[in-house]
């Protein structure tokens, strides 16, 4: 295998050179490496070692005791990098021979073999035989395989990449409901009901192993999703998770939209606002998708570490930190489009809005999508005023 060497953080590895004629992304190249996901490999070093933190925080260990399972490794990049910029254990996986033989070499490479082993099984085995502090999943396409394994094996974090966002989203609506169990909007704001669902699912799947769970970080970049997500073992705290499923409704006509929680709820079909018929999607994670504190802490790591997209990850953590905790955004253009008039300029809408007594945020899903708690009337009147 052609090999070349790249360097992440503080950590060099080896990574394959594609054969010529291979499509962008090499999914099939002998190991897959994909440098478009530095951001998400950044991102995770800081994220996991503020999760390493907290488990210091409560436990009487050192920082080696802690075990990071980097369930699909490739080239071994991600966990070797935990392994040498954060400094708990890694356990690298892969079930391809050519993608074990290559983590060997980057073990010897990187010099971290006292904290770092390699595993060459099927990620839903070794999640089976064997439990760890933190568990993260990076699969190609989606998640919803290996969750049941990865919800019984994680002690204290979860985390986790999808990158079927067509099915997420609901553009691959059949795909979406097998994989999920759950109905997709592909709406305006498809991007907020992807990272829901992919929440709801792994929420309902902690449960079976009486475990609840509290999102951390949470976002969806590009063409994926990604989220940190901090478990803990009980049934009550299962129990209480459940208490942040349930459904939204969204009105097309109008640009309504409403939540109900619970599973075992009745859902009107008409518009509360103007009585249309509106679309049904769920069931959703309706809880938080961020705890700001825990956003504060990743951001203190990234200030800490040279990382290649260092700015662009503060600006995604701040820009998730700051969202308001609703379950959908709004997207001004399409509003603005409903209503016949041209968008202004999103600080002054927001600066109006919120002049109405509102509370209103950007997001980090879209420069034009904002979160509010005003209604969809009080949202209209403001963009007609200015
Ligand atoms: C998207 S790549 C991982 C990328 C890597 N985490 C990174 O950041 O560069 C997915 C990897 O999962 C491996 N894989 C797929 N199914 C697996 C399974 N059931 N068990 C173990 N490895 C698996 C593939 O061989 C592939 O190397
Ligand atoms: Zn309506």
């Amino acid at each position: 295998m052609l090999s070349t060497k790249v360097t992440e953080g503080s950590t060099t590895v080896s990574v394959p050179v594609p054969p010529e004629g291979v499509p962008f992304p090499p999914s099939e190249a002998p190991v897959f490496y994909n440098p478009h996901m530095e951001l998400n490999r950044d991102i995770s070093v800081a994220a996991t070692s503020a999760c390493a933190k907290r488990i210091l925080l409560k436990k009487d260990m050192e920082l080696k005791d802690i075990t990071y399972l980097d369930a699909m490794s490739a080239s071994g990049i991600r966990g070797l990098r935990i392994a040498n910029e954060v400094g708990i254990t890694s356990i690298l996986n892969d079930w391809s021979d050519d993608a074990y033989g290559l983590i060997l070499e980057n073990i010897g490479l990187t010099g971290v073999s006292d904290i770092a082993e390699a595993t060459c099984k099927n990620a839903n085995v070794l999640m089976h035989e064997r439990r760890f502090n933190i568990v993260d999943l990076d699969p190609f396409g989606s998640p919803t395989p290996y969750l049941d394994a990865a919800t019984r094996s994680a002690v204290h974090f979860l985390e986790v990449t999808a990158t079927d966002t067509a099915p997420l989203c609901g553009a691959h609506f059949n795909s979406g409901m097998r994989k999920y169990a759950a109905v997709p909007l592909n709406n305006e704001f498809h991007s907020e009901m992807g990272v829901r669902i992919l929440l709801g699912k792994i929420a309902r799947e902690l449960a079976k192993h009486d475990k609840g769970m509290t999102p951390l970080l949470s976002h969806a970049t590009r063409h994926y999703v990604r989220t940190y997500l901090q478990v803990k073992k009980g049934a009550k705290l299962a129990d209480k998770a459940f208490k942040d499923l349930g459904f939204l409704s969204h009105c097309e006509h109008c640009g309504h939209r409403e939540i109900f929680h619970g599973m075992a709820i009745s859902i009107s079909d008409h518009c509360s606002s103007c009585g249309n018929d509106v679309y049904i999607a769920g069931p959703l994670w309706l809880g938080q998708l961020h705890e700001p504190q825990y956003c504060d802490e990743v951001l203190l790591e990234l200030e800490d570490r040279s990382l290649g997209t260092k700015e662009q990850a503060k600006k995604l953590i701040l820009a998730c930190r700051d969202e308001l905790d609703i379950p959908f955004f709004y997207d001004q253009h399409v509003i603005c489009k409903m209503i016949g008039v041209s968008a202004p300029a999103m600080d002054m809408f927001i600066a109006a809005l919120r002049e109405t007594g509102a509370n209103v945020s950007r997001t980090h899903f879209t420069g034009i999508s904002f979160k509010t708690d005003a209604k969809i009337d009080t949202i209209k009147d403001v963009l007609r005023s200015l």
